[in-house]
């Protein structure tokens, strides 16, 4: 990385790194005229600018609830600059701080709130193109219990605003997202695979750090493993919104109000990051148990195990 800069546009003064990504470096700043903290994401220049891709499209998604503010966005020394709100940490962070597993309540409860987020971008005509846990943040201050979906680098308009048309579907394009994650079919799965992991604590085609798969091999992994054994030991639900969420057509609108629902019956609490998380206990299931998958619904032929 070349020489980073000691202040963006004279006023946002850098401090400790808050994250690393594949395109950007993300700082801790301060803004001396307003005395106020900010994010700071430095990409170095190249041909194409994935943060200003990015700044572009926060400010048409600007006030929603869940997506960050842009604040500024510029060139300084040899870097593309996006200044942001300041968030807090990210749900992979979160993760491993609590020993690798979520509570049922606390998984249910970002489910919603996310499933709210996209279906907001998605009524802008964008799709993320790459839910994971690193690109989740939590808020800060009175903002501490909200989810906020970072990182638009890779985001995609499907809506031709002119011609008021969907995007054809085309094969053979390049992978974009995180292959653990990506969902080809749509990024609701993504959203699915995400919560499913944060309950179970791994997903099948996750490995070790030491041994790195090939985006085929995960998706070799994806198309072999089944609903079933991906969802054992979980409640039903999750199952029944990775059905839905695989069977749904390219260019089909979901049906957010259904998924909502499967969750909010298995959100009654406030989620809580702040305590290490407690795993579901006996009183939390024997009022309400959640069912537990044990028979799969049937689902449609030949998507049982298409949602890769
Ligand atoms: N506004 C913010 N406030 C606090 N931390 C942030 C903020 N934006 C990003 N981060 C931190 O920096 C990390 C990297 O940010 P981001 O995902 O935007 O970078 P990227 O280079 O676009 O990543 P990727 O390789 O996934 O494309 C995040 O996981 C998060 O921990």
């Amino acid at each position: 990385m070349d020489k980073v800069p000691v202040r963006v546009d004279g006023r946002f003064r850098l401090g400790d790194i808050l994250g690393y990504g594949s395109y950007a470096v993300v700082y801790r700043a301060w803004n001396i005229i307003l005395d106020d903290a900010v994010a700071v994401k430095l990409e170095t220049i190249m041909h194409s600018s994935s943060v200003q891709h990015e700044y572009k499209i926060l400010k048409h998604l600007e006030g929603g609830v869940g997506i960050p503010r842009a604040l500024w966005f510029g060139r300084e020394s040899t870097y593309y600059t996006l200044v942001l709100e300041l968030l807090g940490p990210s749900l992979h962070n979160l993760f491993l701080a609590h020993n690798g597993k979520f509570s049922l309540e606390t998984v249910a409860n970002l489910g919603d709130q996310l499933l709210s987020h996209l279906k907001y971008i998605h009524s802008y005509g964008y799709v993320h193109g790459n839910i994971k846990p690193q690109n989740i943040v939590m808020g800060l201050g009175d903002l501490k219990h909200t989810a906020f979906i970072i990182d638009f680098g890779v985001a995609k308009e499907f809506w031709d605003t002119s011609t008021s048309v969907h995007i054809p579907f085309c094969q053979g394009r390049r992978l974009t997202g995180t292959p653990a994650f990506t969902s080809i079919n749509n990024h609701l799965g993504s959203l699915t695979y995400m919560l499913i992991y944060f309950l179970q604590g791994s997903l099948p085609w996750l490995t070790s750090d030491e041994e790195k798969l090939s985006s085929s091999s995960i998706l070799e992994r994806k198309v072999n493993t089944t609903i079933e054994d991906l969802c054992r030991g979980i409640p039903v639900e999750f199952a029944t919104m990775l059905i839905y969420t695989c069977s749904l057509a390219f260019s089909e609108d979901p049906d957010y109000s259904h998924l909502s629902s499967l969750l909010s019956a298995l959100s009654t609490c406030m989620l809580d990051l702040d305590q290490p998380d407690a795993h579901i206990t006996h009183s939390a299931l024997s009022s309400n148990e959640p069912r537990v998958i044990e028979a799969v619904p049937p689902c449609p032929p030949l998507r049982r195990s298409s949602c890769v």
